[in-house]
């Protein structure tokens, strides 16, 4: 799902203007309110009010939107302050606020009139947050996708001061153009502010980083020098599984903690141990790590984790895979039961066991579905042999109407992707650099720099830039060789977007992605991109739809 603002639109939209132009056409809210007229006619400048969502026109852009229909949002309901088309949908909006509070009557749950009394002024919970009553909150997930799992789970939020952050953090979120919270952040935040452990998954660039890093900047603010004659200690531990990921959010950290009492120390192999241990031992609330460094540093030397109240893993799904499973589990074990905050773009079911064994009681937060595509990134899936991948690339690369540059490819192996760089520079005269695990720190930031300096408009990667990575500017992407999993194709396709901006993935497929092929199709499909004809009728796709039936039936015989 692409980060929806809409429910944002739709609730600060000024009613007043529209409740105007509707008295201005011979109705009042309450008119609007009481009318049983049974109109079909569908000319906007006709004084009826619209009885059917259906003799209702589509909405244009900008215009406001029916909460129920989407439909022109003509009308203002006078119980909620929503945008409605017609009589039917403020009647189905009605039933449906009626329905989240168990069967009360509408009138009794009246919103007011005034957006910033959807915050219940004296109503504080524990997490200092002004909470939203219950089925206000209800209609306000329903709206944005967010779904929620767990007990007493605090109430969205709809700006960032109503749950009582330190006041240096709003300054640093509104120096950072954060305006408002996105839908996961409304969620996640409050929620991780009562303390409890959570499993969070939300689009890729939706803003889950800051999601984590509030709760975390407060926590540390709040309660970090409290221990100042024991020295300064670290209070939180963000992992991350790549270098170039700890480098983006520890900055991230920096900038949102400012001014605050918060340091944080970088912990990731290729740079010297002496500096991180020295960091580390000058005093830091915040650890950024990747697992492997941060053992290696807790085995080697003596680092107090015992204040450590929140463990952070980022791209939990990734986390809690072999190869990074087992240390992980390892670096949990030393602390002492802290909150556990786990995000990612994708979590399965599995995952969501996983974490359910590391800790009681997760809350867990889901915006828009687990496991999906970026709604807002355009798939282009291309049939191409192995053979001729290459010559399709520079195809793609030398037409100005399908190249949009600054542009990542992602390759599935380090030595492809220096050969790629190469062949993309001769072959189109390009500055194309390649990015992967071999290359030192300090060429991995030079890269990087030139790349967001608009030096080097390709960029040929490994996945080490396919998860959590800010690529700022780009929108585009060029899947050269398909990854081995749905999962990270949707996490390296979600780079050419962010917070719903429009961008574009190119996919090179043939018979050897045969692993990957029917998940493929049927994220296409659900993307409504084109699915190319050799790939539907792929004898894997289709041996593949077929083993699935053929496994269902066996389960039931049994
Ligand atoms: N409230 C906000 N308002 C405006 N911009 C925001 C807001 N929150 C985050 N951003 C920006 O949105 C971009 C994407 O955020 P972020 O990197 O946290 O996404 P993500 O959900 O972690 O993505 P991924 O799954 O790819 O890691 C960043 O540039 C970030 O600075």
């Amino acid at each position: 799902m692409s980060v929806d603002f809409s429910g944002f639109e739709l609730l600060f939209d000024c009613s007043v203007s529209r409740y105007s132009s509707v008295a201005m056409e011979g109705w009042t809210n309450k008119d609007f309110e009481q009318s049983s007229v049974d109109v079909t006619n569908t000319d906007e400048t006709s004084d009826a009010v619209k009885e059917r969502s259906r003799d209702q026109r589509l909405a244009f852009p900008g215009d406001p939107k029916c909460v129920i229909c989407g439909r022109y949002g003509e009308y203002i309901c006078d119980e909620t302050d929503d945008d409605v088309c017609s009589l039917e949908c403020k009647r189905t909006l009605l039933s449906r606020i009626s329905n989240s509070s168990r069967g009360g009557h509408p009138s009794s749950k009246k919103l007011s009139t005034i957006d910033e009394c959807y915050y219940v002024k004296d109503g504080n919970d524990k997490t200092g947050s002004q909470s939203l009553p219950c089925d206000q909150s209800e209609v306000l997930r329903m709206r944005l996708g967010i779904h929620v799992k767990g007990n007493s789970v605090p109430a969205p939020i709809l700006s960032f001061s109503s749950c009582h952050l330190p006041q240096k953090l709003l300054e640093n979120i509104e120096s950072s153009g954060y305006e408002m919270p996105t839908p996961v952040q409304m969620q996640a935040i409050p929620a991780a502010l009562t303390g409890k452990s959570l499993l969070v998954s939300a689009d890729t660039g939706s803003g889950k980083t800051a999601s984590f890093l509030v709760p975390v900047i407060t926590y540390c603010a709040n309660n970090g020098l409290q221990n100042s004659s024991n020295g300064r200690k670290p209070r939180a531990i963000v992992l991350e599984p790549t270098r170039e990921l700890c480098i983006q959010v520890e900055e991230q950290a920096k900038m949102l903690g400012r001014g605050l009492p918060f340091k944080t120390a970088l912990v990731v192999g290729g740079d010297p141990m002496a500096g991180q241990l020295y960091r580390i031992q000058e005093g830091v609330e915040l650890i950024v790590g990747t697992p492997g460094r941060l053992i290696d540093l807790l085995t080697k030397h003596d680092i107090e984790l015992d204040d450590i109240m929140i463990f952070v893993l980022d791209e939990v799904d990734c986390m809690l895979q072999r190869g990074f499973r087992d240390q992980v589990m390892q670096i949990f074990r030393a602390l002492s039961q802290p909150q556990l905050l786990m995000y990612s773009a994708t979590i399965s079911p599995e995952v969501e066991k996983m974490a359910g064994t590391m800790v009681k009681d997760v809350t867990v937060v889901s915006v828009s579905k687990p496991s999906t595509s970026n709604k807002a990134v355009k798939h282009i899936a291309i049939w191409v042999e192995t053979k001729q991948k290459k010559q399709k690339l520079f195809d793609v690369l030398m037409s100005k109407q399908h190249f949009k540059p600054p542009a990542v490819v992602y390759v599935g192996s380090r030595l492809g992707a220096d050969m790629l760089a190469n062949a993309i520079a001769v072959k189109t005269g390009m500055k194309a650099l390649s990015m992967h695990g071999e290359k030192s720190m300090k060429e991995r930031r030079e890269i990087m720099q030139l790349f967001f300096m608009g030096e080097c408009p390709v960029i040929v990667a490994t996945g080490i830039l396919g998860r959590g990575v800010d690529l700022l500017g780009v929108r585009q992407v060029i899947v050269f060789d398909m990854p081995n999993s749905i999962k990270e194709y949707v996490h390296q396709v979600g780079r050419a977007s962010k917070l719903g901006e429009e961008g574009t993935a190119v996919v090179f497929v043939n018979e050897e992605n045969k692993n990957v092929l029917p998940d493929l199709v049927k994220l296409l499909r659900a993307s409504g991109a084109a699915v190319p004809r050799e790939l539907v009728s792929s004898q894997y796709t289709r041996s593949f739809a077929s083993a699935g039936k053929g496994q269902k039936k066996r389960k039931h015989s049994y």
